[in-house]
């Protein structure tokens, strides 16, 4: 549905890419999240997959087609399998809610009569059906977006991207945003969702790509929001039980002894994990913790944490 190959997009008169080297697919149906820090290339992603902009390096395929053949002429055609959604709404302050979604719709040239029916019944599905003559300034925020959803969805669009919908919103009104996309997925649009928001990562658990930098430090099915990349750095220090520091004494020594024992070696901190790290098999706990697979062995990069001196000083 969506492919990267090989990825690369450095802007003009930047030296550092804004995506480095990104391959990756999502598939038909899939709800994909995308996570980073401020500056970590969201935005840049959902532009390509838009063909806003071109990578420096690369490929890129959606829907079958590659982005690269598609001459300027075809975009605007192309863009028709594509709804957007922003996190500032994007809406004509002078038309009203009806007029908004009509809008997309007469500019590919559906009829009166199509639109006349698809409007009312995209209206209803995100719970507008009775606001259909009201300008945006007289909507909530949380309303607003809705108008924007189904301007996105009223062409029934094969991929829904949206950048950080929920950003200007509070917590409840962003739930009710979250399940109307969850609907829009399970009726077959395949989403892609920028956003930092972590309290709706966290409870949705869909796929999770993060990016630091340009480049996926993770790619995790039913993921969570938290960052695995400094825990593979730098894993957490597992807390032992009370039989693993029994075992770990099998003779119990005088106090005096005990007090003798050398320091154990500082553990090497691990480097970070390269870009091709498959670091979708490194599951991990909801903090972020790194855990092996099981009889799989520690992903490359990882080191045990074995020294207490390898954590920072106070
Ligand atoms: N048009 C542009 N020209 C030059 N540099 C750009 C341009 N757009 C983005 N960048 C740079 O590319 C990098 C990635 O930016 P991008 O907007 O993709 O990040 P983001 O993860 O979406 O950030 P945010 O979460 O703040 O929206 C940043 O360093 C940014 O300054």
């Amino acid at each position: 549905m969506i492919l990267f190959d090989g990825v690369t997009k450095t802007y003009p008169g930047t030296s550092r890419p804004a995506l480095n080297g990104v391959t990756l697919e999502v598939l038909k149906g899939e709800f994909v999240f995308l996570v980073g820090a401020s500056g970590s290339g969201k935005s840049s992603f959902l532009r390509l997959v838009l063909k806003e902009d071109r990578p420096t390096k690369g490929k890129i395929f959606v829907l079958g087609q590659d982005l690269g053949a598609i001459s300027s002429s075809k975009v605007p055609y192309f863009r028709r399998s594509l709804g957007v959604v922003f996190q500032d709404f994007r809406l004509l302050p002078n038309k009203t809610v009806f007029d908004n979604v009509a809008f997309s719709l007469q500019v590919i040239g559906k009829s009166k009569g199509f639109i006349q029916e698809a409007v009312p019944d995209v209206l209803k599905m995100v719970g507008l059906g009775g606001k259909q003559n009201r300008f945006p300034h007289e909507l909530s925020g949380g309303e607003q977006q809705r108008v924007a959803i189904a301007r996105a969805v009223v062409n029934k669009p094969a991929i829904l991207l949206a950048d950080e919908p929920t950003g200007n919103l509070d917590p409840a009104t962003s739930a009710g945003i979250m399940t109307l996309l969850s609907t829009i997925n399970a009726n077959g649009t395949t989403v892609l969702m920028a956003t930092h928001d972590a309290g709706i990562v966290d409870k949705m658990k869909r796929r999770v790509i993060e990016l630091i930098g340009g480049q996926i430090v993770r790619d995790e099915r039913q993921g969570g929001y938290q960052t695995t990349s400094v825990p593979i750095q730098r894993p957490a220090k597992p807390e032992p039980s009370f039989d693993d520091l029994a075992a770990a004494v099998p003779d119990p020594m005088p106090e005096v002894e005990r007090e003798r024992e050398p320091e154990p070696e500082p553990a090497p901190v691990a480097e970070a994990a390269p870009a091709s790290v498959p670091v979708s098999v490194v599951p991990t706990t909801t903090r972020g913790t790194v855990i092996p697979e099981p009889g799989s062995g520690p992903p490359p990069g990882f080191q045990w944490p074995t020294a207490p001196d390898a954590r920072p000083e106070r």
